[in-house]
């Protein structure tokens, strides 16, 4: 997060190396909240989960204070609406740990023709087809579902390939996990700081060249203005 991370992942998958306990899930939550409170940025805290019921892992999600559920594996929009339906009822706990929201993960292996919204997600994230494994895939694929923003990309990302997936794909975001470690399940700070470093750059690239294509001609009648004014309206 301080490398400028917009969210925070906690793994509970018991077969996965990063599956975190809920001791160790308390921790994190609780460390990452105060930080993106410290640089004063929208806690993402976000609990990944493989196949554990939608219900169960919506409460899981609330009682280590994470605000969001990112969903891998076989989900149905039932099960998308149930979590969210959770997170609905269940008390607010303070601006801190809103806006609550369920991600939903899939993959083009499992839904080829993939839409945004297909399951009533707040955010689709696009993977490989083995969630966690590093494996990368063909973004070419991507030409054949319906994206509409938010959507985030993930699956075999790391510092030396993301500019170039982004510039590819386009996404809303990108996420990340075997590409920044030293060894399977060992995180490696350098590489979380290189992999944000070459994300954001290669972001900003983009929509620096989507303002520029998307600029109004220069018309040599209309009336001067300031630079100031011209920027607030790019
Ligand atoms: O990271 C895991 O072990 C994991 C376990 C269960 C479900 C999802 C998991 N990780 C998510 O998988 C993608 C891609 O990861 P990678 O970068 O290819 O290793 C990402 O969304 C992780 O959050």
């Amino acid at each position: 997060m301080r490398s400028g991370a917009d969210a925070v992942g906690i793994v509970h998958y018991e077969p996965s190396p990063r599956h975190a306990d809920h001791e160790q899930s308390l921790r994190v939550a609780d460390a990452a909240r105060e930080t993106f409170a410290e640089h004063q940025r929208p806690a993402h805290i976000v609990l990944v989960v493989f196949d554990t019921p939608a219900v169960a892992a919506a409460w899981d999600a609330i009682e280590i204070g994470a605000n969001v559920l990112q969903l891998h594996g076989n989900y149905s929009s039932e099960d998308v609406a149930a979590a969210r339906d959770v997170f609905d009822k269940a008390p607010e706990l303070g601006a801190e740990y809103a806006p609550r929201q369920v991600w939903w993960a899939t993959s083009l292996k499992h839904h080829p023709e993939v839409t945004s919204g297909d399951s009533g997600e707040d955010v689709l994230l696009i993977d490989t087809a083995v969630p966690g494994s590093g494996s990368t895939w063909d973004l070419a694929a991507l030409e054949n579902a319906r994206l509409v923003e938010p959507w985030l990309l993930a699956g075999g990302l790391n510092a030396q390939n993301v500019a170039q997936a982004i510039t590819d794909a386009q996404p809303w975001g990108v996420d990340v996990s075997s590409g920044v470690e030293s060894e399977r399940g060992i995180k490696s700070m350098n590489k979380i700081a290189e992999f944000i470093h070459n994300a954001k750059t290669a972001h900003a690239r983009l929509n620096a060249g989507f303002h520029a294509a998307h600029a109004p001609e220069h018309d040599a009648d209309a009336p001067e203005h300031d630079d100031d004014d011209a920027e607030g309206r790019s």
